[in-house]
């Protein structure tokens, strides 16, 4: 009995992971608290830390925050409140924090080399972890539209926006992945050897693993580095970059997913508590976290599905507006953001990194004729794109399938525009969008070695050259944009009676006007128009079927 007393309070005053958003802190919606898991969740353990904060721990000023009392972290809880990085520890919520050197502690090291690993990001000190990459071909998968070299390339830009510094990298061709360690064991000996050689804490491979795989793996690479892959890699950045309620929860729910099915060893501390090793005692302790992540789960789609919801009645109000919308989709770091800034002066974070968008933004694009339309920017696309993310993401990706016009915009300049093309198209795929037109763009052909050539290329499969930077190119997209438009609407013939002065108004800035004539009882208008308008205009079209 005193086993299960000491269990249950020991178990509520577990902290929450943090990286999980703050309001699953607030007691009245949280069920309770999961321990901090030993499998690597996501690659955050970055050693976060205000300026001041950092300064306070050179002059040892720090104030010591309490230990943990985790069983698991005992060993390193001495260490933890000695370089007053406990707080880290939590921030990080994987418990991992005690496998980077500290700063403080190897201070009196003059010459250490950690020393220069902290670098200045947002008025933060953070530490560069080293990151070392690997990646598998398999026979049989050819058909994968990156090449290993080029998906390890990639890999690294994604660790790198993560804030990760790569240290180096290996791939390995094999007939069928390794079930245990996933590449081969000489592999993973020349791999311990390598991370040894160049000081890495993290390893990350560029596909999914499970989660034996990545146990067997951090076992076998000396146990003093973390493996995590590309899934959780970009969970990970999705996680940095969400800024509304929505994006935060949506990629909270990816997280807690992809972490569902790797939940291993753990509460290890109850062992100790009940005195030695009970048997059958992990086991449980599985069961039972499996279980509080799944109460999580469903509490999380509950406020997703809230959240949603408030999202749709804004919509449905922006759709009664007859105003043909566009979607901006493509591969990430495209230019759709610059894109889009550059049209409608919006102010969308558009910068050089992966994944700089997560949240979609509608505006208006004026044309010089007074026509209208409204440009959606959304997510942007990778290959090997977490399912676990897809679905989290359908909602906002829906935005897409409700607009009347695709645009895919390329980055002509990069070496590998062609098979990011194929990327984006396979989820366009996938996303069941095939119907909806499309118009392509080859942007940033400002950067590009031959734009002559480019441009002869692109008119011959009907593409369009821009710069969204320069704004090279722009009133032709806006016209092709027009022009693709027309094909997606309605011709309608109605008689606007001359009270509904603004509804005319409305064809004039959104459809495409034939003819007008004022009649006795109103205008009697042939247009083609939008499918919204062309609903709104029924009884009027009505009238002119009892007119003749
Ligand atoms: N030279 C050049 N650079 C461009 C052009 N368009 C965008 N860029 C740059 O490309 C980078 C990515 O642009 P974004 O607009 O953020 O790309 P995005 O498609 O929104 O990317 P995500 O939001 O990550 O999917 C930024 O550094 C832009 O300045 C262009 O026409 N020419
Ligand atoms: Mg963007």
């Amino acid at each position: 009995a005193t086993t299960t007393i000491t269990t249950t309070t020991s178990v509520s005053s577990y902290p929450l992971p943090l990286h999980l958003p703050t309001y699953l802190h607030l007691p009245h919606r949280v069920p309770p608290p999961i321990p901090q898991l030993s499998t690597p969740w996501t690659s955050r353990s970055r050693r976060i830390r205000v300026l001041k904060e950092a300064t306070e721990v050179e002059t040892g000023d720090a104030p010591i925050p309490p230990a943990q009392d985790e069983g698991d972290q005992e060993d390193a809880a001495g260490e933890l409140v000695a370089n007053g990085a406990a707080e880290d520890a939590r921030e990080d919520g994987l418990g991992l924090t005690r496998k980077v050197p500290f700063r403080s502690k190897r201070k009196a090291d003059e010459d250490d080399e950690g020393y220069d690993r902290y670098t200045l990001r947002n008025g933060r000190e953070v530490f560069q972890e080293k990151a070392y990459l690997v990646g598998v071909e398999c026979k049989g998968t050819e058909d994968n539209i990156f090449s290993i070299e080029e998906s390890l390339k990639e890999l690294a830009q994604l660790a790198d926006t993560a804030g990760l510094s790569v240290a180096g990298s290996t791939y390995q061709k094999l007939a069928n992945p390794n079930p245990r360690t996933y590449i081969g064991s000489g592999k993973v000996a020349e791999i311990k050897c390598a991370i040894h050689a160049l000081d890495v804490e993290t390893v990350i491979f560029d596909d999914e693993l499970s989660a034996g795989q990545l146990r067997n793996l951090e076992k076998a690479l000396g146990g003093a580095v973390r493996v995590c892959d590309r899934t959780a890699l970009i969970l990970d950045i999705f996680n940095q970059r969400a800024a509304t309620h929505e994006a935060a929860l949506q990629v909270a729910l990816a997280q807690m997913e992809y972490q569902l099915p790797r939940l291993t060893k753990m509460w290890t501390h109850l062992e100790r508590q009940a005195g030695g090793k009970v048997k059958g005692m992990g086991e449980k302790q599985i069961e039972v976290d499996k279980r509080i992540l799944r109460t999580q789960i469903s509490a999380l789609r509950k406020e997703l599905e809230s959240v949603r919801q408030h999202r749709k009645q804004y919509r449905n109000r922006r759709l009664s507006v007859p105003v043909p919308v566009v979607s901006l989709v493509g591969y990430t770091n495209a230019g759709k953001s610059t894109l889009l800034n550059h049209l409608t002066g919006a102010d969308v974070l558009a910068e050089d990194q992966l994944f700089a968008t997560l949240d979609p933004t509608t505006r208006r694009v004026q044309m010089k004729n007074g026509k209208e339309f409204l440009l959606t920017d959304t997510v942007g696309f990778i290959q090997k794109l977490p399912t676990t993310l897809v679905a989290a993401f359908r909602a906002t990706l829906e935005e897409i399938s409700e607009s009347s016009l695709l645009v895919h915009v390329v980055d002509i300049s990069h070496p590998l525009a062609s098979q990011q093309i194929d990327a984006v198209d396979k989820v366009l795929q996938e996303l069941d969008v095939a119907s909806i037109p499309k118009l392509i763009v080859w942007n940033k052909i400002d950067k590009a070695d031959d734009p002559e050539r480019l441009k002869y290329e692109a008119k011959q499969i009907g593409a369009l050259c821009i710069s969204a930077m320069t704004g090279d190119g722009l009133e032709q997209f806006c016209s092709a944009v027009q022009e693709k438009l027309k094909d997606s609407l309605v011709p309608v013939e109605a008689l606007i009676p001359y009270d509904k002065g603004e509804l005319l108004n409305t064809i004039h800035q959104v459809g495409m006007v034939e003819t007008t004539e004022y009649m006795e009882d109103g205008t009697l208008v042939r247009a083609h128009v939008p499918l919204p308008l062309a609903r709104l205009l029924t009884p009027m079209r009505q009238l002119i079927a009892a007119a003749q």
